[in-house]
């Protein structure tokens, strides 16, 4: 992705692997700040406070956090220390366990000497392997989009809708959810996209958008409650989302209020896509309403926004009663009836354990 002419990852080791930089996510869309971490606790703190977040990112983080880790201690106890830290930091996404666990695995049997240069190694190899899935979902899921532009008159748009940020800023490169966007929007097809803002923490409004933006797709950032009008008026095409844990099942879970939009697509004949890196798959568990940890954060999320004002300072104002309860549930599952297909780097699949058996015969 290019920012002013730039092309950046979101996630970049120094080449002395003394330190990782990051982009600091929660001061878009006002700020386009890179932020250094250097220690275990500051890559703790970068995932738990959401300075990277999405799926595949927070995988790639925590990996690079091990590294960090091992700079300063590469003992048994520290590895362990390591991964248990990272690990506590969010809940619902499959991918922290795994890049934890694949990180893990490759130094245990080392000797401590050489465990720092040996996890440097293994995060850059999982931020590498994020950018190639993450291209080839885009090839796959612009598929969908390329049929739906054929049904189109020649000045039509295609409207996608889609909810919070499944884009670059929740990847290494290119996103899920949105790579088969950038990819179609290459391509020359005509598109428009349906950003839902994604309260609490709004990153749709913040992060999507700003991401659209700056590659110039046409988008329209709508409040979370709009996509059920918008499907019952033919202004939605598809729905493409993106997912934390995705079961063996096809049950998918992603940020609060997916599932509402996947009942509302579900009503009015809308294809309702999940696009998933296959980190993102949870081969452990079938049932995902039951089985899927559902992260609840602060509630200040919920009672308090962040927005710019007039005369451009950045604050945060309390949009709740003093003494109201607030909950903040931070995803939802959408039971694989309601998915139309999933969208992973070896293609196309329904949302099933059958399906995802078609193109993962080795999880057999
Ligand atoms: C490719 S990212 C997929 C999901 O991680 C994304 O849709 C999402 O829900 C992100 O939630 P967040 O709480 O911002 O980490």
């Amino acid at each position: 992705m290019k920012i002013d002419g730039a092309a950046y990852r979101t996630i970049w080791p120094a080449e002395d692997g003394r330190s990782v930089s990051i982009i600091d996510q929660t001061r878009l869309p006002h700020d386009f700040a890179v932020v250094s971490l250097t220690t275990l606790d500051e890559a703790a703190h970068a995932i738990r406070a959401m300075l990277v977040r999405g799926a595949p990112l927070i995988g790639a983080t925590a990996a690079y956090g091990m590294a960090l880790a091992m700079r300063a201690d590469a003992g048994d106890a520290a590895l362990e220390r390591a991964h248990a830290t990272l690990l506590a930091t969010r809940p619902t996404a499959i991918n922290l366990r795994w890049a934890l666990d694949r990180v893990r695995a490759k130094l245990a049997p080392l000797p401590p000497a050489a465990r720092a240069e040996a996890a440097l190694i293994e995060a850059d190899l999982i931020a590498d392997e994020d950018v190639a899935i993450n291209q080839a979902i885009g090839e796959h899921g612009a598929a969908l989009i390329r049929a739906a532009a054929a049904e189109k008159g020649p000045d039509e748009p295609v409207n996608v809708l889609t909810h919070c940020n499944a884009g670059w800023l929740a990847t290494v490169d290119w996103g899920t959810a949105l790579a088969p966007i950038y990819v179609a929007f290459e391509e020359g097809i005509r598109l428009h996209v349906w950003v839902d803002e994604t309260r609490p923490r709004n990153q749709g409004a913040s992060l999507t958008a700003w991401e659209l933006n700056h590659h110039g797709v046409p988008h329209t950032v709508v409040a979370d409650n709009v996509g059920g009008h918008l499907m019952q008026h033919g202004m939605v095409d598809l729905c493409i989302v993106g997912t934390d844990r995705t079961t063996a099942g096809g049950d998918v879970c992603n940020k609060i209020g997916t599932y509402l939009k996947a009942l509302a697509a579900h009503d009015n004949g809308v294809p309702f896509y999940v696009a998933l890196p296959s980190p993102t798959i949870d081969w452990g568990i079938e049932d995902g309403v039951r089985d899927i940890p559902i992260e609840q954060r602060d509630g200040r999320e919920v009672s308090e926004m962040t927005g710019r004002t007039a005369d451009g300072r950045v604050e945060t104002v309390r949009i709740t009663p003093d003494g109201s309860p607030v909950a903040n549930y931070a995803f939802d599952v959408t039971p694989a009836r309601l998915v139309t297909g999933l969208i992973t780097e070896r293609g196309l699949c329904p949302a099933s354990r059958a399906g995802l058996l078609t193109l993962f015969p080795e999880q057999r």
